[in-house]
């Protein structure tokens, strides 16, 4: 392997790589192989504390900054890393195992936007002049929280890192971000990257473990926000440990997200948003519509043509530009999947394709689908987080909207009609966060992403951010006497 997996040392503490190796070894492994690619160690409770620490030193400087001068440095590590995309792209693809296709235009790219819009506006965060009677009026400030824990999934290392990041030092706080166990290779480059671009040593951390580190850092006394993606069991841990120290909390968490196909969309439109829904990044994608409700006029036909393309998937090394299905992220996921496959086969589910472990080195499967899928069933209930599409039928919009909004989950959904009124009739209706209409899984950065009911708390991307970052100071301004009643 020519391409350089094994970091400079386990974690980005204070503007330097710093190692411990009394830390537990965390080996990396390459989805596509099984090979390992890099042995970091889990932060050691010295590690987490200097992190916190320099953060907190770092935070105060930073503060003092004019957004002009803290977007700056965001605008500039943003160009930094779009100058990178490529060698990020390939480390991406290593640390997740998702297709180069796939890294070279979501990963990096998007974490780029995130810099360089949240570094965009962080001139223009301004409080505001409220006038009041008698000549009196109030102003406000928007201060910063402080230090924020960021805790990463493993789907998107680099872009997770960069949502959470770019928003919180548009603010004026400081992040220790803990990746994902899984994949700790990318977040280090973005830490990497800021120093370049001129953030002071301390600003951005990385700090590596697991649980047995996200824990603690969630509960640390100097933690004032605490923003995770990650599962909804994790989210409720995090919730109520962040809730003990009456902490902010931001929390991206599942779903079991609705794409519902009327009789007169594009056929060929909507086999392609399922596709993306479905398939896009092997299935890992928090937002996936993985309950495709399809109505039953053109039932067979939808599942014909999905069947057709499915099988043009390419199925391959991850590092070939040409691959565009990649490995499941760990053996551990693959097993997961594999589990719900044989439930949905004992459940009654009618596998139209996939369905089988890939044998090969590496954790591998088919690109799977399901049809005659009904609600009771445990893979239109549970999220997969895996290639596992469940075609459900249906004949009535108001039946279909009910079925949609029968989850605790409420992250995403998507509605492909020509008929627009009804397109957003029924959004109107869809109990989620971030819906599609005649597309599906789109992200850009000058959009809120986030969900509702289970699937979180809080937004990520666009001006909303900027409210999960920040708080309200405000100053009331009396022109004339003070009264008082004695
Ligand atoms: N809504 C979103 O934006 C979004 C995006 C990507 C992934 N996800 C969700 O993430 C999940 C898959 O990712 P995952 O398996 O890495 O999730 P996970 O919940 O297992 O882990 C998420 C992060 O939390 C950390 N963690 C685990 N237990 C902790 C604890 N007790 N205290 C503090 N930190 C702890 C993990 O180490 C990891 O960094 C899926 O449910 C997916 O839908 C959501
Ligand atoms: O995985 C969730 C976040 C996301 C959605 N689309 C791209 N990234």
């Amino acid at each position: 392997m020519t391409f350089a997996t094994q970091p400079n040392a386990s974690h980005f503490v204070n503007g330097a790589y710093l190692e411990d190796t009394a830390g537990t070894p965390l080996e990396v492994i390459y989805p596509a192989t099984g090979a390992v690619i890099a042995t970091l160690h889990e932060a050691t409770p010295q590690v987490l504390d200097q992190a916190i620490a320099g953060a907190q030193a770092a935070q105060r400087h930073w503060a003092r900054l004019s957004g002009m001068e803290r977007g700056r440095v965001l605008r500039r590590a943003a160009d930094i890393m779009r100058d990178r995309n490529h060698d990020l792209s390939v480390l991406e693809t290593y640390d997740t195992g998702k297709p180069l296709q796939e890294t070279l235009v979501a990963d990096a790219t998007s974490g780029a936007d995130a810099l360089e819009y949240f570094g965009s506006i962080a001139a223009g965060l301004t409080g505001e002049h409220i006038q009041l009677s008698g000549g009196d009026w109030a102003y406000t400030i928007r201060e910063p929280l402080g230090v924020c824990a960021g805790l990463g999934a493993w789907n998107y290392p680099t872009q997770i890192a960069c949502w959470k990041a770019a928003p919180a030092l548009a603010c004026g706080n400081a992040m220790v971000f803990k990746p994902s166990e899984t994949t700790p290779l990318s977040a280090l480059k973005v830490a990497e990257i800021l120093i370049e671009a001129g953030a002071p040593a301390g600003l951005f951390n990385v700090v590596q473990g697991a649980g047995g580190v996200g824990g603690p850092l969630v509960a640390d006394p100097r933690i004032a926000k605490v923003s995770l993606t990650g599962s909804v069991p994790t989210g409720r841990k995090v919730y109520a440990s962040a809730a003990e120290g009456m902490k902010h909390v931001t929390m991206e968490l599942g779903g079991k997200s609705p794409l519902i196909v009327f009789d007169d969309a594009s056929i060929e439109d909507a086999v392609s948003g399922a596709i993306l829904g479905n398939f896009y990044s092997s299935g890992q994608v928090c937002s996936n519509g993985t309950r495709v409700f399809v109505h039953r006029a053109i039932k067979e036909a939808f599942l014909a043509r999905l069947a057709e393309r499915t099988a043009k998937a390419v199925i391959g090394d991850p590092l070939d530009e040409a691959t565009s299905f990649g490995p499941m992220v760990s053996e551990t996921q693959l097993q997961i999947v594999l589990g719900y496959i044989e439930k949905g086969r004992a459940e009654g589910g009618r596998l139209v394709c996939g369905g089988n472990r890939i044998d090969k080195p590496g954790s591998w499967i088919e690109p799977t689908v399901f049809a005659d899928v009904t609600d009771d069933m445990t893979i239109a209930r549970e999220e997969i987080f895996g290639p596992v599409l469940s075609v459900l039928d249906f004949d009535e919009e108001d039946d279909v909207i009910a079925r949609a909004n029968a989850t605790d989950y409420g992250l995403s959904a998507g509605v492909y009609t020509r008929d627009l009124q009804r397109a957003h009739r029924v959004i109107a209706r869809l109990e989620a966060g971030s819906c599609f209409i005649n597309s599906y899984n789109d992200a850009p950065v000058e959009v809120p992403f986030g969900g509702v009911k289970a699937s979180g708390v809080g937004r990520e991307n666009s001006k909303a951010a900027i409210a999960h970052y920040s708080q309200l100071k405000s100053v009331y301004v009396r022109m004339g006497e003070t009264e008082a009643p004695f």
